[in-house]
């Protein structure tokens, strides 16, 4: 697991479009896994900027996101399918046939789940899935306990998790406590995975996921398992890594790298 500790939100954005970007250049008919909640937002502001100036192009794109609620019609303004047509796929040229969603409004939700790993499968699987991680150390909604090899799922949501998201449900009104999320064992056959957390509330989760046991009480930690995963969070969401200083160290070490190799001459 590599982890990269930049200066602030802003800076852990650039980052990880900086990725997005190369993996477009190199193949622009990418299958990416796509991730709601606040954190990506200002990596999905930074993706359109690029799109605009005409650095990138999502034209052959095609994306799944990795979780949806359940009973919420896609055209509720807090379904997920809304949140990603409004903060992303609008603002971008993603033809929107290519941008799937679990449907959380699927008549028989178990065929909908199944139906939803064999599209991954047949799209060739994912090459870069995106993950936020929630206070308690989900993701997706792979909630503690969840099954480190599960696949794509009707999972039922924690207290803590339906009360983090109450705030973007109004007062009285439903807010589901079910929901389809891609599973663990899905999420591992990513070939890149890139999680990104920023702010205080998520040290603990980020502590347990790099440090902790491998363990369902924290689904974030089966990540130590997987061969390539990039880790990227600001100061506050390392500030209780045991030791910050060696992460900075071996990513300055890996510039160092980098740019030593952008330099060399090869013999023609
Ligand atoms: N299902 C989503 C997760 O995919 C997300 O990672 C988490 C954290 O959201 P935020 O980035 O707003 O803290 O919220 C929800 O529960």
């Amino acid at each position: 697991m590599k982890v990269v500790i930049q200066d602030d939100s802003p800076a852990v954005a650039r980052y990880g479009a900086y990725i997005f970007r190369e993996q477009l250049q190199k193949q622009p008919a990418s299958v990416f896994g796509l991730a709601t909640g606040s954190t990506p937002l200002s990596l999905y502001r930074e993706l359109i900027n690029s799109t605009r100036r005409g650095e990138i192009s999502f034209s052959q794109v095609r994306s799944f996101n990795l979780d949806e609620y359940m009973d919420l019609a896609p055209q509720h303004p807090q379904s997920y399918r809304a949140f990603m047509d409004r903060e992303f796929f609008n603002q971008i040229d993603i033809d929107t046939a290519n941008t799937m969603v679990p449907p959380g409004d699927a008549a028989n939700p178990l065929t909908a789940c199944s139906e939803y790993e064999n599209a991954i499968a047949a799209a060739g699987g994912i090459d870069i899935q995106l993950l936020g991680i929630g206070r308690n150390g989900h993701i997706g909604f792979n909630e503690p306990t969840s099954c480190l090899a599960s696949r794509t799922r009707v999972k039922t949501l924690t207290r803590q998790t339906i009360d983090d998201n109450a705030r973007f449900f109004d007062a009285g009104e439903f807010q589901p406590q079910l929901s389809i999320t891609m599973g663990i064992g899905t999420i591992m056959e990513a070939k890149l995975v890139m999680l990104l957390a920023t702010g205080k509330s998520k040290a603990k989760a980020i502590k347990d996921m790099v440090e902790g046991p491998v363990s369902a009480w924290c689904p974030a930690s089966a990540l130590q398992m997987h061969p390539s995963t990039v880790v990227i969070v600001d100061e506050e969401a390392a500030s209780e890594l045991s030791d910050p200083d060696f992460f900075k160290h071996i990513e300055q070490q890996n510039q160092a790298l980098l740019a030593r190799l952008k330099s060399r001459r090869y013999p023609s």
